[in-house]
């Protein structure tokens, strides 16, 4: 599953506690997060990005990180939005000058950016493993998923099932059962995989989802699952459960919204059949920015039912305006609408800074976060009795560590210490953004986690 490890067998664990070791440190000792910042290949990558600053005499005086000069906030919710690019203010400010200068959309820098957004995909293409034209930039992630959900959803007599994780994103399920609903089947068709029995109660396992494949297929008309799963940040196995799938004769699709940017994607080569993602998590493009989508080349010159609309028409001739669709072979062709130049410019500004790294390289250094994430909150958790759900295997899981704190209400006490991370029910998500978290960043959350955990179990 996980591609270019390029330490072979050694786990993060033993490659932390082997670093640590070369300097006469433990891992949870300060000097370790020192050294580590300070030998970090990708450490340029941060400076590209807006710190979030807030007012700094604020009090809290006793806690540490309120300290002149450091960073205010300690943000792992990279899982519901990241920091901004420098570069974005530029190129938005440039679209908007622009704009303002000239009255008329082909006269101006934005057209460029619009009339090219084939461009982007060539940019983006790499970051979900396709060729330039197996994707495209449109929309947002359930617009993309219910337009594709049309081409994707072909209910017969016989096979019109649909199989989803039972703790699937809310968004997917809405869309599986409105779709289904229009087809005049039952809502009750979707096929939920359940939790592992026997595991932590959320953790999905492949063979089970292997085996259900195996029993409900021949029913089934389409798999549609994440690629990871939003609350325990566990990695599906992609490519075996899309064999598994097509074995039985299913579409097979999978939501992308939380491993965009975090691991190594290869959706043309593991021959899925869509996929789709937004753009503001963890590449940083802005809030409810244009994600985009993928169908595979195979599916190139479909004739599925689909939505069409001026912009899915041929680039080249699209503005002679005549009414006979002369429609864009592949994804493109699933465009409606004449994409928004202002989040163009935020995507631009966000892959300039992918295209100074690699995702193999972003990989790494996420997993080694995590591994130290993990070292330092294992003993905090462990004292509180807390249940991790994050797999124990560092290839199974992205860049997300989350643990249950049942009846512990700290969701307040960190907000006011300005640690941001997610919680839903009584799951605590602490999401690290590869690009920009540093050593120390996760040294200070877990002391923060730890001391208010500590008044809460006092209290
Ligand atoms: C796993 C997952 N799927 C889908 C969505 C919805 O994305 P959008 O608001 O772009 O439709 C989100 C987050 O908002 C998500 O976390
Ligand atoms: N778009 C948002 C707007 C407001 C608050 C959260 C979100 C999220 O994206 C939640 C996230 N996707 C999650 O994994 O819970």
């Amino acid at each position: 599953m996980i591609e270019n490890w390029k330490y072979g067998k050694q786990t993060p664990e033993q490659i932390l506690k082997g670093l640590a070791a070369k300097i006469s440190v433990n891992v949870d000792d300060p000097r370790f997060y020192k050294f580590m910042d300070e030998n970090d290949d990708l450490a340029f990558l941060r400076n590209y990005y807006i710190t979030p600053e807030v007012a700094r005499n604020v009090g809290k005086e006793n806690s540490f990180i309120y300290e002149e000069g450091n960073e205010f906030y300690l943000d792992f919710a990279a899982q519901a939005l990241s920091w901004q690019p420098k570069r974005s203010k530029e190129l938005v400010g440039e679209l908007l000058d622009d704009w303002a200068r000239n009255s008329h959309l082909t006269y101006t820098q934005a057209s460029i950016n619009v009339f090219n957004d084939d461009k982007f995909a060539e940019k983006v293409c790499h970051l979900v493993g396709a060729h330039p034209d197996e994707v495209a930039i449109m929309n947002t992630l359930t617009v993309n998923l219910n337009f594709l959900l049309i081409s994707f959803y072909m209910p017969t007599a016989a096979k019109y099932k649909i199989i989803v994780e039972e703790d699937s994103f809310p968004t997917v399920i809405y869309a599986l059962q409105s779709h289904i609903s229009q087809r005049g089947y039952n809502p009750n068709d979707l096929v939920l995989l359940k939790p592992h029995e026997g595991g932590n109660g959320v953790q999905l396992n492949t063979q089970d989802i292997l085996e259900v494949i195996e029993r409900e297929g021949d029913a089934t008309a389409l798999i549609m699952l994440s690629g990871v799963q939003y609350l325990t940040g566990q990695i599906l196995d992609m490519r075996a459960i899309t064999e598994a799938a097509h074995a039985k004769g299913c579409m097979i699709g999978f939501d992308l919204a939380h491993a965009i940017g975090c691991i190594e994607i290869q959706l043309h080569d593991w021959d899925v059949d869509f996929a789709v993602w937004d753009a503001y998590k963890f590449i940083s493009c802005g809030p409810g920015c244009m994600g985009g989508a993928f169908m595979h080349e195979k599916h190139k010159d479909n004739d599925f039912p689909k939505l069409i609309g001026w912009w899915g028409h041929k680039a080249e001739t699209r503005f002679d305006f005549s009414n006979v669709l002369d429609l864009t072979p592949g994804i493109n062709g699933y465009r409606n609408s004449a994409p928004s130049t202002l989040s163009m410019a935020c995507i631009a500004a966000s892959l300039e800074i992918y295209e100074k790294t690699t995702i193999q390289a972003l990989r790494t250094r996420s997993i080694l976060l995590l591994g130290y994430l993990e070292d330092l909150i294992k003993p905090v958790v462990a004292v509180h009795n807390l249940e991790v759900v994050t797999p124990a295997n560092f290839a199974e899981r992205a860049s997300q560590y989350t643990y249950r704190v049942p009846d512990l209400n700290i969701d307040t006490e960190l907000a006011s210490r300005h640690v941001q991370c997610l919680f839903h029910h009584d799951f605590m998500r602490i999401a690290v953004n590869p690009a920009y978290i540093r050593y120390e960043k996760i040294f200070r959350v877990v002391q923060m986690i730890k001391e208010v955990l500590a008044i809460s179990a006092n209290g």
